[in-house]
């Protein structure tokens, strides 16, 4: 018997109505095979944290998450008003998200951009632009850069309040990610894009450098270098020319949204958090404060960062594939939530329908 222990952080917004699509899949998942059980622990992460603890990541949290074999994250986050009322540290993204990378180390970031042909009218793009659909891998880096660089406020001797934030790396953990996305452009189509501004910034000059390095090891895996303001350009123009794209993590933070826009909505876009010992998966996209508490959220990013976390983590493939498939027939037989309607001749579901209807597309698959 396979026992996996699986911390659940539901977190803010819709963070815990797309969850609970999460967990009805990890027991459907769990019934149909006999050798894995799920032993699920639930816990509070967030600014539901803070306002409970007084603590957005509280030791409880951190006690269950390091006892885990993975874990599995809904969203976190306030509106602009509500994150006013939390001091600066202890806002959940700082409190909470942050040192929840750091912890574990989860420098790999992988974010599918995934469309196919027959959804293709999901996007807001041109027909001839998306028509056959889209299917790439963003790597972010992500806990390195601006994000985790030394941060200094003051005032300066002209009584001028003054802010420093550095882009800071070393090589090795450019080397770190940048071997990943290797190895993922070796598994798919041999092509990689570097999404850098080696023309202003030295952090992607150095960053180019150790993609040139380790790119003697991969002889067979083409690389192609766009300035990160450009790649935003061609994202629109021709999403279908990338595969895998590698970034350091604010790039990667925006062109994955961006992905999010090519797609039609955020609410496609799950993501794997990869570490040396341990990994999270999150839906890449925010609390969503502005449709929380309706049963209107896409779900599709929470159960794809489980289908994610099977493959993995636990190494089940052919069920995070079956997974995938159920939740494209939901869509395939012309159900979708609000987000992926707009106007359209659909037949609009809630969250937690769409969650039931994945449940019984999976049944009907052999294990
Ligand atoms: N990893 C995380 O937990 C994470 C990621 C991004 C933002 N945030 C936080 O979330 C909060 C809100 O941020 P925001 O509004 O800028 O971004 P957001 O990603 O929460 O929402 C942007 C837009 O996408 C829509 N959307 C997002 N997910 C959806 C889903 N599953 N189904 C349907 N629609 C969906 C929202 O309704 C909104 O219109 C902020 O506090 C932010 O810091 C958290
Ligand atoms: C909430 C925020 C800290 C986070 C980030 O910027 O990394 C989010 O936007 C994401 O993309 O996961
Ligand atoms: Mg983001």
């Amino acid at each position: 018997m396979k026992q996996y222990k699986i911390a659940l952080l539901a977190g803010d917004g819709i963070g815990p109505e797309i969850m609970n699509e999460a967990i009805k899949v990890l027991k459907a998942v769990e019934k149909r095979h006999a050798d894995v059980s799920f032993d699920l622990q639930e816990a509070l992460f967030g600014a539901a944290a803070y306002f409970e603890t007084g603590k957005a990541f509280p030791e409880k949290t951190i006690k269950i998450c390091d006892e885990a074999d993975a874990i599995l994250k809904g969203t976190i986050g306030l509106s602009h008003e509500q994150s006013q009322k939390i001091p600066v540290d202890e806002q959940p993204e700082r409190g909470a998200l942050l040192p929840m990378r750091r912890r574990y180390n989860t420098f790999a970031n992988f974010r599918p951009v995934y469309l196919p042909k027959e959804l293709s009218f999901f996007s807001p793009l041109k027909e001839e632009v998306i028509g056959d659909g889209v299917d790439f891998m963003i790597i972010r880096e992500l806990v390195g850069g601006l994000y985790f660089g030394e941060k200094k406020t003051g005032v300066d001797a002209n009584g001028k309040r003054y802010v420093k934030e550095l882009l800071e790396y070393d090589e090795e953990q450019i080397r770190a990610i940048v071997q990943v996305a290797f190895n993922t452009a070796r598994s798919r189509k041999k092509v990689l894009h570097n999404i850098h501004k080696s023309n202003v910034l030295k952090s992607s000059v150095l960053w180019n450098e150790i993609v040139g390095e380790v790119g003697q090891d991969y002889p067979d895996v083409e690389v192609k270098h766009i300035l990160v303001d450009a790649a935003a350009t061609y994202l629109c123009l021709d999403p279908k020319q990338f595969d895998v794209m590698v970034m350091e993590n604010m790039f990667g933070d925006i062109l994955s949204d961006l992905g999010g826009g090519i797609l039609g909505s955020l609410g496609l876009m799950p993501s794997a958090c990869v570490g040396p010992e341990k990994s999270y998966y999150e839906p890449s996209h925010g609390s969503a404060p502005d449709i929380a508490g309706q049963n209107i959220a896409n779900p599709y990013s929470m159960i794809g960062s489980v289908a994610l976390m099977l493959d993995m983590s636990f190494g089940m493939k052919q069920e995070a594939n079956n997974l995938w498939q159920a939740m494209q027939s939901v869509f395939a037989k012309g159900y979708c939530t609000p987000d992926l309607a707009k106007g359209r001749d659909v037949k609009l579901i809630k969250t937690d329908e769409f969650g039931d209807m994945v449940v019984l597309e999976l049944e009907k698959m052999p294990v």
